[in-house]
């Protein structure tokens, strides 16, 4: 019997990995689908023409930027749709808006006539059938520290550059963000609890964990629709 069955989560779910640059997202997400028998939705981070740029000069390409990853989420989206779930999704779409939007627009970063456009896209996109709320999110949580030696460990120029207080306001963002998060069931992991890296089977105690979550919201959905 596989993961998948032993812990009964249903092949057509729809699974989000949320959390910091650096946090672990994509090592989390390729780790699930391995044992779920899942397929991997990410981010498009190789051959993005605009992310260099953007951290060269914020205020210059922050819009580029993000009606770049909203397009590329938008096929994401249309694809896990077209197959009916069974994914993992390294990063939801919930971040592009309530974390990296906002912050540039509140630093100053991105103009005011940029983010309206921007959100006025943006809600647009998530009122068609392509967006159903994922049946969970996994939320994954650590020390700033532990994660500024994940992005130095990981060695993207671009990143390793850009300023501490960059990654500190977003770590920040992110904490209050999740705090009071609420469009689907949530599942929080601390990065200190597992090593996926040194052990492989570290998997299965957050596999059995999503089980319990994913069950539940599917009970309230069932209900809610009588
Ligand atoms: N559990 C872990 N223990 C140690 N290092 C990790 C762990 N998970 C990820 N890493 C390392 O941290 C860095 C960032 O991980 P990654 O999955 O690319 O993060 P994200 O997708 O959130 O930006 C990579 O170098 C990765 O190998
Ligand atoms: N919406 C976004 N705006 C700005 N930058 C973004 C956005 N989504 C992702 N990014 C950046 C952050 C990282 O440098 C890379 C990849 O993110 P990661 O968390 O490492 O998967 O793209």
């Amino acid at each position: 019997m596989n993961l998948r069955e032993k812990y009964n989560i249903p092949n057509d779910s729809i699974i989000t990995i949320a959390g910091t640059v650096g946090v672990g997202k994509s090592t989390m997400t390729t780790a699930l689908a391995k044992a779920l028998n899942f397929k991997t939705s990410f981010e498009k981070v190789d051959n993005n023409p605009y992310l260099e740029k953007f951290y060269d000069d914020f205020e210059r390409w922050s819009f580029h930027l993000q009606i770049y990853f909203l397009a590329e989420r938008f096929k994401e989206q249309k694809k896990i749709f077209e197959y009916g779930g069974g994914f993992i999704q390294d990063r939801s779409i919930y971040e592009d808006t309530g974390i990296f939007a906002k912050m540039h627009y509140e630093k100053g970063t991105m103009t005011k006539d940029d983010y309206e456009t921007y959100r006025n896209l943006f809600d647009a996109m998530v009122m068609t059938p392509y967006f159903p709320h994922p049946d969970l999110l996994i939320y994954l949580e650590g020390s700033l520290d532990d994660i500024l030696k994940r992005i130095q460990i990981r060695g993207r120029d671009m990143e390793k550059t850009t300023p501490v207080s960059y990654w500190e306001e977003m770590h920040q963002r992110y904490e209050d963000w999740i705090n009071s998060f609420n469009s689907c069931p949530i599942l929080r992991i601390d990065i200190a609890d597992y090593d996926l890296i040194k052990e492989e089977q570290s998997i299965e105690p957050i596999i059995s964990k999503m089980s319990h979550s994913i069950q539940q919201s599917r009970r309230w959905k069932t209900k809610q629709s009588f």
